[in-house]
């Protein structure tokens, strides 16, 4: 039984063709038959429904990371102004010298944000991939219960900005 690659392995011994193999070797070695592939088989080149395409390594996928994110401050509104949002808390943090701890949860509040909108953004990909422009309840319910969770982090981080920013820039802006 083929023992399962590290991903460092995999990216050092797999032949180009092992991720990017023609269809015939596709549907074998892939086995995209209904037989489901134990977990202890898994490899990076038998998943058990392979994409399109692979990042073949580290430096690919991160930019398609990047692409991702990119695609979604072109596109998003919402995602821009989390964008700003984090950029100005985050100054503003670094310009009142809060401590490194307050910063640490300034930023993490503010990334979960960002990171729930690109989230939402794939979600809303997705279903509108799986059902166009067509009305079904599932959609619906996907699309508002992923906005609801960008909803709640925004709220959150507006909370935890104000308990750890303002008390400093209040002082600041008496102290002046
Ligand atoms: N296929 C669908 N079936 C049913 N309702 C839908 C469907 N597509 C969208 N909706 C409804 O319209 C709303 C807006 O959908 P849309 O895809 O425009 O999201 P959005 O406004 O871009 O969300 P966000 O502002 O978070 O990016 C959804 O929250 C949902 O209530």
């Amino acid at each position: 039984m083929k023992a399962p690659l590290t991903m460092t392995q995999a990216s050092v011994n797999m032949p180009s063709t092992a991720l990017f193999p023609p269809s015939s070797a596709f549907r074998t070695n892939n086995r995209l038959s209904e037989t489901p592939i134990p977990t202890s088989e898994l490899t990076l080149d038998n998943r058990r429904y392979p994409a399109w395409q692979i990042a073949p390594n580290l430096l690919v996928s991160f930019k398609y990371a990047w692409a991702g994110i990119s695609y979604a401050f072109l596109t998003q509104r919402n995602f821009r102004i989390h964008t700003i949002m984090t950029a100005t808390a985050i100054s503003l943090g670094l310009f009142l010298q809060v401590n490194g701890v307050s910063m640490a949860i300034v930023s993490l509040t503010c990334a979960l944000v960002m990171v729930l909108e690109l989230l939402n953004t794939a979600l809303e990909s997705v279903v509108d991939l799986a059902v166009g422009q067509s009305y079904h309840e599932l959609a619906k319910i996907a699309k508002d219960c992923a906005a609801g969770a960008v909803m709640i982090s925004a709220i959150a981080a507006l909370l935890v900005g104000g308990f750890i920013l303002c008390p400093p820039l209040v002082a600041l802006a008496f102290a002046l």
